[in-house]
């Protein structure tokens, strides 16, 4: 790809993307395009833009084609629809581009003409286009939300999805007067906000200013208040967005996590960050503290739909099976990290989905489970958050709040209270 101009580089690169979500099942962010520097960027972009408009490609197709053509036939059609109708492109070089690829490999060479005519057809009626139904997720996923959440809310957050995401970042503490980021918003959750950019080169980051964590990802750590002085279980901590924030809010913090991989990350936030935790390798099923701990946060793995704003791919990836297999992972977590609470301590549990399964009622569950178990009242606007976000047990955050700020991603958090003077959990 190196000889290519650069749009075609990125094109044949979303391509190869497309490929590896869709039929290999890899996530869009292993940056397998093959590219790098500002054509990787825009291959990474381009697959993107599929992955949420893929539905209104298909549809225009469908009515087009007689027959389904070979995979990678339809990825090249599906992009160029989806530049020309979407992201503005002109049809010409889009065209020309997509023709280009279906020469390049002798498979599909043969289709070259068919994909010529396909899309020389179809892209001179943007009303055709405009004519489709919204993109819809798919069902495995819209099935339980239309359970969860009334219809104008689901297409509410299926519009979001399409939107994208603006850039927040989680301040560190003040900011130097020298190190201001131009456009940031302050939230008033307390996250600066920004449409985008490229964050190596952001003011501060070199220095440790703030790292990038979404609104709706930074407000479970701020549940625990002032946690000066108090010791913090990190329970899942990886990368560290949490684990930061505790310990800027000067809390002694324990960062535990199963995934070495993902430790080494942890690692390099602090040390950039110039922030300060124990870092622990291991499985929160096998490890034992020396002491509870004032306070246990559990980000618990989960299927992630609540950021699929800014993953376009999730939806591909998973199937309803995960959902049961990290519900089950959950459950038993949150057992478990009760076990590591001090008596009268606080768990923050959370996770980063739209489902009600894993949030409100694994909340509703652990109650029922354990005797002498409360919630702690949450008051959305005492964060900084509209009044919507209250919810059973807990603050529910869905990618459709804030629409007039660029809304936030998916997350439910509550806040569990072990009785104080009761005995310790049995291990779970
Ligand atoms: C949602 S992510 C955590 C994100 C993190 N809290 C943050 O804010 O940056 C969930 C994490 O749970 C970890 N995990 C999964 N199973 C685990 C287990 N049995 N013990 C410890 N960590 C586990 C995964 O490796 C993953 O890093």
């Amino acid at each position: 790809m190196k000889d290519m101009p650069e749009s075609l580089a990125a094109r044949t690169g979303a391509i190869l993307l497309l490929a590896h979500v869709l039929r290999e099942g890899r996530m869009l962010g292993d940056g397998a395009s093959g590219l790098d520097g500002p054509a990787a960027a825009r291959a990474l972009r381009l697959a993107g833009l599929v992955l949420r408009h893929m539905g209104r490609a298909d549809a225009l197709l469908k009515d087009k084609m007689a027959r389904q053509p070979a995979a990678k036939i339809r990825d090249i059609l599906r992009l160029a629809l989806v530049e020309i109708f979407e992201d503005g492109a002109a049809p010409h070089g889009v065209v020309n581009d997509a023709v280009a690829m279906a020469r390049m490999s002798p498979r599909t060479y043969k289709q070259a003409g068919l994909v010529n005519a396909v899309l020389r057809g179809l892209s001179e009626d943007r009303s055709a286009w405009d004519a489709l139904p919204a993109p819809a997720l798919p069902a495995w996923l819209r099935k339980p939300l239309a359970k969860a959440w009334s219809r104008p809310r689901l297409e509410a957050i299926e519009a979001a999805h399409l939107t994208g995401a603006p850039l927040d970042l989680t301040p560190k503490g003040d900011i130097p007067e020298d190190r201001q980021i131009e456009g940031a918003v302050t939230l008033s959750t307390g996250s600066l906000r920004l449409s985008g950019g490229q964050v190596s080169t952001l003011p501060g980051f070199a220095e440790g200013d703030w790292w990038v964590q979404d609104a709706a990802a930074a407000m479970p750590a701020r549940l625990l208040g002032d946690v000066a002085g108090l010791r913090v279980l990190d329970l899942c901590a990886a990368p560290g967005g949490k684990t930061m924030q505790l310990a800027a809010a000067g809390a002694q913090v324990t960062a535990l996590d199963i995934s070495g991989k993902r430790l080494r990350r942890v690692h390099a936030n602090l040390t950039r960050t110039g922030l300060s935790a124990e870092v622990v390798e291991a499985d929160a099923f096998a490890w034992q503290p020396d002491a509870p701990f004032d306070a246990v946060l559990l980000d618990a793995p989960c299927t992630a739909t609540g950021t699929i704003r800014r993953h376009p791919d999730l939806p591909h990836l998973r199937e309803s099976r995960d959902v049961e297999t990290l519900t089950q992972l959950q459950y038993r977590l949150l057992d478990r990290a009760l076990t590591f609470v001090k008596p009268g301590g606080r768990l923050v549990f959370c996770t980063c989905s739209l489902l009600p399964v894993e949030g409100e009622h694994q909340i509703s569950a652990a109650l029922k489970r354990h005797d002498g178990l409360t919630v702690d009242a949450l008051d959305p606007e005492a964060f900084g958050l509209p009044p919507e976000a209250a919810s059973a047990h807990g603050l529910r955050l869905l990618p459709d709040l804030w629409p007039q700020f660029g809304g936030m991603d998916g997350f439910y958090m509550a806040v569990l209270r072990r009785p104080s003077g009761d005995t310790p959990l049995p291990a779970a």
